[in-house]
């Protein structure tokens, strides 16, 4: 058991522990919000750094292991459909967007790696639900039962013109098309009783056909017959994994997902959504611990804080001044390309762009007295939640989110690799695992039981004495 450590003091001051032994810590679960160069537009130009490493796959493949040897819950992949709608400008220097493929890549990793989960993201908008169960059931037979899908409703909508239509669908309408879509892919997986394939060679009967169910789904949107042409997989189901931020996004999350990928600002912000998605849970009557709220968490470690701080203006300072105005002009809904690059940021009339993205880029200015050029590389290269500290003090952060709920863990953003990396598994999980509140060995051998979530019974098939064993 794991002695209790309960932190008197939090972040810049040192913390004192008291050990309480012999309770139960609640544990942080931790994945790789992965674009293997990062997702810091700067960070190819960072000393140390490998530019090429999203299409090395030796690269990638010592990321992961390193990770799994951290014990990380999962690796995940993000996707997207388009080369993002950017200026020219900025665009040819952002390693961003362009990566490998998240199936072909993570199966190849599953062959590298034994432990870690392994996570894709797959759009119910421009894929079709029998190609999508199919490739996550293989996943997950092929790596033993760590798969997990990240489904996003993709909201760029120059995907659409790579898929033979002019105008993205309305955003209503995804989410409808995602909700049928997800009851259309578990249903799917459900094809097979975990006990229908016999392969009696006396008989020689392969699979007992009274224990394969036809979908027949006709829907709104969708009309699918089935069965799957796979083995029910090793998990039941892939983790279902969620991303959305709006209200229908939240609402597809607490209907259906077991993991979320949020992106709140703050401390606040996380804890507002984490009770908002539980709470909708409960109201559906679905137990609030069988979802992981995992916010994405960019991460600079340095031996002080001023180090670690100084570590991300330099990382910062790499975003191009062409990238990075154009960013703070798209943020502000406002030309910046005319300011002074070296004074504070002027005042700006409000325009038609998000009110509360705006607000938070003059928010963010004052209170870190930035520079226009400054606040500028800032929105460029990385802007979401940050922890940029001390082992110690992000490891504070993290058991205060943990504790006050504004999280289950974190998707960590890594702020250049393979340093920044190695910064997290080497320095800041040895100081979780001391606190007692992350894993030093992996719980078992699926991402299910890594997160700590249930196997889905088959909705088709009661599980027999010996499937259940
Ligand atoms: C941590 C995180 C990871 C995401 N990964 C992807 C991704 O890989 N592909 C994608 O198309 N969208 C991704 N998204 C975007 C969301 O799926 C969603 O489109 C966006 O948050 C807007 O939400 P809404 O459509 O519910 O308004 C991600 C969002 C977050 C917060």
């Amino acid at each position: 058991m794991i002695p209790r450590a309960v932190p008197l003091r939090r972040h810049d001051s040192p913390t004192i522990f008291e050990r309480e032994p012999m309770t139960e810590q609640k544990q942080l679960k931790l994945g790789a919000f992965m674009r293997p160069v990062s997702l810091h537009t700067g960070a190819w130009r960072y000393p140390g750094a490998y530019p090429d490493a999203n299409f090395n796959f030796q690269h990638i493949k010592s990321f992961a292991q390193e990770l799994e040897k951290a014990k990380f819950d999962a690796f995940f992949m993000a996707d997207h459909l388009a080369v993002l709608n950017m200026p020219i400008e900025a665009l040819k220097r952002s390693q961003t967007v362009t990566s490998f493929e998240p199936f072909t890549l993570l199966s190849a990793l599953a062959a590298v790696t034994d432990r870690i989960g392994l996570v894709a993201t797959a759009s119910t908008t421009f894929d079709l639900p029998y190609h999508i169960a199919r490739r996550f059931a293989s996943l997950d037979h092929i790596s033993g039962g760590r798969a997990g899908w990240n489904i996003v409703t993709t909201s760029n909508p120059d995907a659409a013109l790579n898929f033979g239509l002019e105008e993205h669908m309305e955003h209503g309408e995804r989410y409808h098309r995602a909700r049928e879509f997800y009851d259309v892919v578990t249903g799917l997986w459900d094809s097979f009783a975990d006990d229908a394939f016999i392969r009696d060679p006396e008989s020689g009967i392969f699979f007992d056909p009274e224990r394969m169910h036809v979908l027949g789904h006709k829907g709104e949107e969708l009309s699918v017959r089935g069965p799957l042409n796979i083995a029910r997989p090793p998990q039941g189901w892939p983790v279902i994994v969620q991303a959305g931020q709006s209200d229908a996004g939240r609402q597809l999350a607490a209907e259906t997902a077991e993991a979320v990928f949020a992106a709140p600002r703050n401390l606040a912000d996380g804890k507002s959504i984490f009770a908002d998605i539980k709470g909708r849970m409960k109201a559906i009557g679905r137990d609030p611990d069988h979802l992981k709220i995992l916010p994405a968490a960019f991460i600079v470690v340095g031996d002080t804080i001023e180090e670690a701080k100084a570590k991300r203006a330099k990382l910062d300072s790499l975003v191009h001044y062409d990238s990075a105005i154009a960013s703070l002009s798209i943020a502000l809904g406002h030309d910046a390309s005319k300011f002074d690059p070296d004074a504070p940021l002027p005042e700006t009339p409000e325009t038609n762009a998000s009110k509360s993205g705006r607000e938070r880029v003059i928010a963010l200015a004052e209170t870190e007295k930035l520079t226009v050029r400054q606040l500028a590389q800032r929105l460029g290269g990385y802007a979401g939640l940050a922890f940029v500290g001390t082992p110690q003090s992000i490891a504070d952060e993290m058991e205060q989110w943990l504790h006050e709920e504004g999280s289950d863990g974190f998707n960590v953003v890594f702020p250049f690799l393979p340093q920044g990396l190695l910064d997290v598994t080497t320095r800041v999980v040895p100081e979780l695992q001391r606190r007692g509140i992350f894993r030093r060995d992996y719980e078992g051998t699926t991402l299910r039981e890594h997160l700590g979530l249930p196997r889905p019974e088959n909705r088709f098939f009661k599980a027999t004495a010996a499937a259940a064993q």
